[in-house]
């Protein structure tokens, strides 16, 4: 059998990459047992001030027609960060009024498509300009790391914003040919007012997925945001509008999901939805779309996606990358890689590293320089994922590190290793969201697509081989939407994201989220006397 090394094992593409992020940063990990230093320290201020917990409709910080308030929470100590206005069914009707008139009435569908992009271009170099701020924002309300928003996430929003101020003046129909003297145009138009619904993992990263391809192709918004997370995405919107955006082309509602959320999905006059979260939500809102005016919805929903390790890996590498895939964004990641497959040849020494990887992780105050992971986002995620690892041991799993708690205060938890790992456990099954990493053994290929391949789920999938036909056999066998080969995590804005199965309907990112905003429309004229068709 024809082998040939891959050369490049981890991917160097940065910032598309998270991948990057130890190497980069050069975390200061312990040693040994896990540090509980940071636990006791008093936490650090944020250098930001919370300015925007409005509502943001037709170009304006609003008060909640209710006038009600929520409070949203540090995950570092569950004290309160502000009060954000809470948006409900009817704040989303003059949301929706707001983006119909933009749409309807406004300069921006109509707008030069060269003159979109260049607004998009100026909120890219306003995010830069800003990203300090965004950045603690994001940690302060999110929990994760600071480096990891600064210095991976942030400079991710620009380019993608900068990927659709590219793609804004190139979107175009077709002329196609057809039987008889007909001219056929396809034209390709803006698909009006877009609803979207984004989670709280990456505020930021949410928004400008949903928010560039929509904007490029010349639509209105109303966004709702995650009630965990409602801070940042209000911030950038404030500077979407220096950069030059029109008022009611983007509209804000912070609110909860069963109010805010589900009177958006079922609006009337909302043309799309875009929703990410989680499988059960997306069964929800897809519902009320198609009880209402059915319109068409594209669902980035749960994982629990295979990371593959092959006999022929390089095994510090994959211990590495495994690691990574699992406990990046605090396990909170819908593509984490969390169900360790690991061929039984290499499994006793991929555990011993495994372990004593997970007992090097830094956790603590995610301000703190070379932390590696911060607190769950709130108290209901910290116990559902403490509920899975009860469940883990129960199910008679082997508990190899973590399991715990870490610290006294806030929502940390232990980076937790579980070894002989059943497909028929729960943690081999569900989703967990969180530092929990599932290790499974496997001894021949085709056992492994196969069990690979028996969930649910079908997002991502990770395999890692020095052996070409050993990838290209498992790239074209796994069913998940993407598969990363020796990396994980890569993000580039070009690379279509999105499901297979239960993970979700459509793509996003790259080319293909421009076809989410876009209607297709087909104008059919008789040709008289055609020297030629
Ligand atoms: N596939 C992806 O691209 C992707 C990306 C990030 C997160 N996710 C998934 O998101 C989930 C975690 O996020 P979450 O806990 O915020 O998910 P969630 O489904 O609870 O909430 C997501 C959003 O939906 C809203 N919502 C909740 N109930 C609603 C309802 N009845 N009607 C309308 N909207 C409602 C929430 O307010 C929030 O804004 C995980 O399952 C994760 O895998 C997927």
């Amino acid at each position: 059998m024809a082998t040939r090394r891959i050369s490049s094992l981890v991917s160097k593409n940065f910032p598309a990459s998270f991948c990057s992020l130890g190497r980069t940063f050069n975390w200061n990990r312990g040693i040994g047992t896990y540090s509980t230093a940071f636990a006791t320290e008093e936490p650090i201020t944020p250098q930001v001030q919370v300015k925007y917990t409005q509502l943001l409709i037709n170009g304006k910080f609003v008060d909640a027609a209710s006038g009600k308030t929520f409070q949203t929470l540090d995950p570092r100590t569950g004290d309160v960060i502000a009060n954000v206005s809470e948006g409900d069914a009817e704040d989303i009707n003059r949301a929706v009024s707001a983006a119909r008139t933009a749409f309807d009435d406004g300069p921006w569908p109509k707008m030069p498509p060269y003159e979109r992009s260049r607004i998009l271009l100026r909120f890219a170099d306003l995010i830069e300009k800003n990203i300090d701020e965004l950045a603690a924002l994001e940690t302060w309300d999110n929990g994760k790391p600071h480096e990891q928003a600064a210095k991976a996430e942030l400079p991710m929003l620009v380019r993608l914003f900068r990927y659709y101020a590219g793609w804004a003046d190139k979107i175009h129909g077709l002329i196609v040919p057809a039987d008889g003297p007909h001219q056929v145009e396809v034209l390709h138009e803006p698909i009006g007012v877009c609803g979207q619904i984004i989670p709280w993992n990456f505020p930021l990263l949410m928004f400008a997925w949903k928010v560039g391809p929509a904007l490029a192709c010349g639509n209105t918004i109303v966004l709702k945001t995650a009630e965990q997370t409602p801070l940042s995405a209000l911030y950038a919107s404030k500077l979407l509008h220096e950069a030059g955006l029109p008022p009611g082309v983007l509209n804000i509602i912070s609110g909860y999901g069963p109010t805010a959320g589900a009177a958006l999905a079922s609006h009337m006059d909302v043309d799309k939805l875009a929703f990410t979260g989680s499988t059960e939500t997306g069964k929800i809102v897809l519902e009320l779309a198609s009880k209402s005016n059915l319109k068409p919805v594209t669902l980035e929903l749960g994982g629990k996606s295979p990371f593959i390790v092959c006999e022929d890996a390089d095994i510090d590498k994959a211990v590495e990358l495994a690691h990574f895939a699992l406990f990046f964004n605090q396990g909170q990641c819908c593509c984490a890689g969390s169900r360790t497959f690991v061929h039984e040849r290499v499994y006793d020494e991929f555990l011993e590293k495994s372990k004593a990887r997970a007992l090097r992780r830094v956790v603590g105050d995610p301000f703190k320089k070379g932390v590696e992971q911060g607190p769950q986002i709130d108290s209901e995620q910290f116990e559902k994922v403490m509920r899975y690892i009860k469940s883990g041991v129960e199910s008679g799993a082997t508990l190899e590190s973590g399991g715990e708690r870490f610290g006294s205060k806030g929502y940390y938890i232990q980076p937790t290793v579980f070894s002989n790992v059943q497909d028929g456990m729960l943690i081999a099954k569900d989703e967990i969201f969180g530092p929990v990493q599932s290790i499974l053994k496997f001894k021949e290929l085709d056992e492994v697509i196969k069990r690979a391949n028996s969930t649910r789920y079908g997002l991502a999938a990770g395999v890692f081989t020095k052996n070409i036909d050993t990838a290209n056999t498992l790239t074209r066998a796994l069913r998940a939407g993407t598969v990363w080969v020796n990396c994980f995590d890569v993000f580039d804005a070009a690379i279509p994201f999105g499901g297979y199965k239960m993970s979700g309907h459509g793509r996003e990112k790259g080319i293909y989220s421009l076809n989410n905003y876009l209607q297709v429309k087909a104008v059919v004229t008789p040709l008289k006397n055609p020297a030629w068709l």
